[in-house]
């Protein structure tokens, strides 16, 4: 499990360390860790030029600690100064290694005056380190910082524990900000490098472990084995009704094919038996491809709403008899009160959780940890709300995040399968928490696998889900 935790957790756990160590230790650690990160970027350290953006906290100390390091392998060093007050034992420790150090003239409004007693900004740099600002920074960024980044546009940048700029704590990004190609970060991932926007400016993340004992987290990211664990798998003495059965009513004759999607991706082999209940003219249609779909009966969890039209009102009180969990998909998620405080995922992308919430999409997608939280508070349940990293949160629980997948996923259709998948996992006896964000991870990494870099359809995404579940570890 990737765990990520709040600069409040982080802080607190940080206190405890300092408090044993002695002076400087933890800062040589994520100092260290960062150094070797640009040296495997740079794929060695000597005669390489390095750029130290450095703002007034501990985040530019680590920058120039990093530099000190990277000096000593044979890197050409040069650390631009942001601030008038800067971690000045970081500085004596970079000038002793032999790096250059520019002051910028902050009494400048536009920041953007790198003229310093050392003469004007010469050859450029193979990567800029940056450590304006950490876990202590507010969103945005000052005029110095702005200009600085403007004057480097182009070059790879490596930030220190986060880009700078962004809002750590909520993945929101609401001024100017780095964007980096890698973020080293320390002791524990933060809720920006999990959460869109931010999470996306920060490149591909790096944890240096610094000892830090940490406390549940507000964020996680499952991995290949927490799914593994998690997968509903078939008993020595299973037959098809201990699996499970999922129920898929969805599609209409307007729209057969979501229909078709959802049984494709409830049809995985993950449940006992998949029912379709809905127009016969459908069912025929999916039986001449999928000759294993059977029609009504018991079911143990119910998959609704994708391509239902006008019939999803209908179709969503139909199952509710039952008592079984239940996916609300599209069309259906207008009426997604019905199931509120039940065992249910609601699936809205940001369109669909703004009608939801009478927000709007680009509110949602602005801040879509803030909104998929206050969903499942108000209808107290499961919701999965789909994007790059799609969230999934449930009340007192972690919010999930899914890091599978790729861009090629965003393809009409994608949806239902994954409706039908996560379908497929309540009826094999997850929880809703659990079938979300385990469907949600299989559903990426499907489309992964089925993709290759280069695009696929929706039912590639379905037909790969076997696959990717045998590549599971034990
Ligand atoms: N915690 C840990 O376990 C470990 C932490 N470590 C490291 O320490 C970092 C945290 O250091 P920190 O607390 O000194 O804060 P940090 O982010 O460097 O700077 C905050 C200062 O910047 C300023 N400022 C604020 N907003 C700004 C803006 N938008 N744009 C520009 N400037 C802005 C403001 O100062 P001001 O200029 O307003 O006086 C504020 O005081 C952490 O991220 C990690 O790298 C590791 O060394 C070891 C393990
Ligand atoms: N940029 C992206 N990168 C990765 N996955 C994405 C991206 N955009 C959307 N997705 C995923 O693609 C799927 C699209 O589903 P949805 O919006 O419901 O489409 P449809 O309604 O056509 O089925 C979701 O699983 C979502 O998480
Ligand atoms: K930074």
């Amino acid at each position: 499990m990737i765990r990520a935790h709040t600069v409040e957790q982080v802080r607190a756990a940080e206190a405890v360390l300092l408090a044993e160590l002695p002076e400087g230790a933890l800062m040589q650690r994520a100092a260290h860790g960062l150094a070797y990160a640009v040296l495997d970027l740079l794929g060695g350290g000597y005669g390489r030029r390095v750029l130290l953006l450095v703002g007034s906290g501990d985040n530019g100390g680590d920058a120039l600690y990093a530099g000190v390091v990277l000096a000593r392998r044979g890197a050409i060093v040069e650390a631009w100064l942001l601030s008038d007050k800067v971690h000045e034992a970081g500085l004596a420790a970079l000038r002793a290694a032999g790096g250059r150090v520019r002051r910028l003239d902050t009494s400048s409004p536009g920041g953007s005056d790198y003229s310093t007693s050392q003469g004007p900004v010469s050859s450029p740099f193979d990567v800029v380190v940056d450590g304006i600002v950490g876990i202590g920074g507010r969103p945005g960024l000052r005029p110095q910082a702005v200009a600085a980044l403007e004057a480097v546009r182009g070059i790879p940048v490596v930030a220190v524990d986060v880009p700078s700029g962004v809002d750590v704590d909520s993945g929101e990004v609401s001024g100017p900000h780095v964007t980096a190609e890698v973020t080293v970060t320390f002791g524990t991932h933060k809720i920006a490098h999990l959460v869109d926007p931010a999470a996306e400016a920060g490149g591909v993340t790096h944890l240096v472990d610094i000892g830090l004992d940490l406390p549940a987290p507000a964020l996680e990211a499952l991995q290949p084995a927490d799914v593994a664990a998690l997968l509903p798998r078939p008993a020595s003495q299973a037959h098809k009704y201990t699996r499970g059965v999922v129920g898929i009513r969805t599609g209409s004759t307007t729209y057969p094919g979501a229909a078709m999607l959802s049984v494709a991706g409830a049809d995985c082999g993950l449940a006992g038996m998949v029912r379709f209940v809905g127009d016969a003219a459908v069912l025929d249609r999916i039986r001449t491809v999928r000759p294993e779909i059977v029609g009504d009966g018991r079911v143990q969890a119910w998959v609704v709403g994708s391509g239902s039209h006008q019939t999803a009102e209908g179709q969503l009180s139909a199952t509710l008899d039952d008592g079984v969990p239940i996916v609300v998909d599209a069309d259906a998620l207008e009426f997604a009160d019905m199931v509120a405080g039940r065992r249910a995922v609601l699936t809205p992308h940001a369109g669909e959780l703004a009608g939801m919430l009478g927000a709007d999409r680009h509110e949602i997608e602005a801040r879509p940890l803030h909104f998929v939280r206050r969903a499942a508070e108000a209808y107290r349940t499961t919701v999965l709300l789909k994007g790059r990293h799609t969230l999934i949160a449930h009340p007192g629980r972690p919010v999930r995040v899914t890091t599978t997948g790729t861009p090629w996923l965003a393809t009409a259709g994608a949806g239902d399968v994954l409706g039908g998948l996560i379908g497929a996992l309540l009826a094999g006896g997850l929880t809703p928490y659990d079938a979300a964000s385990v469907g949600s991870w299989l559903h990426g990494a499907a489309a992964t696998y089925a993709s290759q870099g280069g695009p696929i359809v929706a039912g590639d995404v379905a037909r790969a889900l076997p696959a990717v579940v045998a590549s599971l570890p034990a």
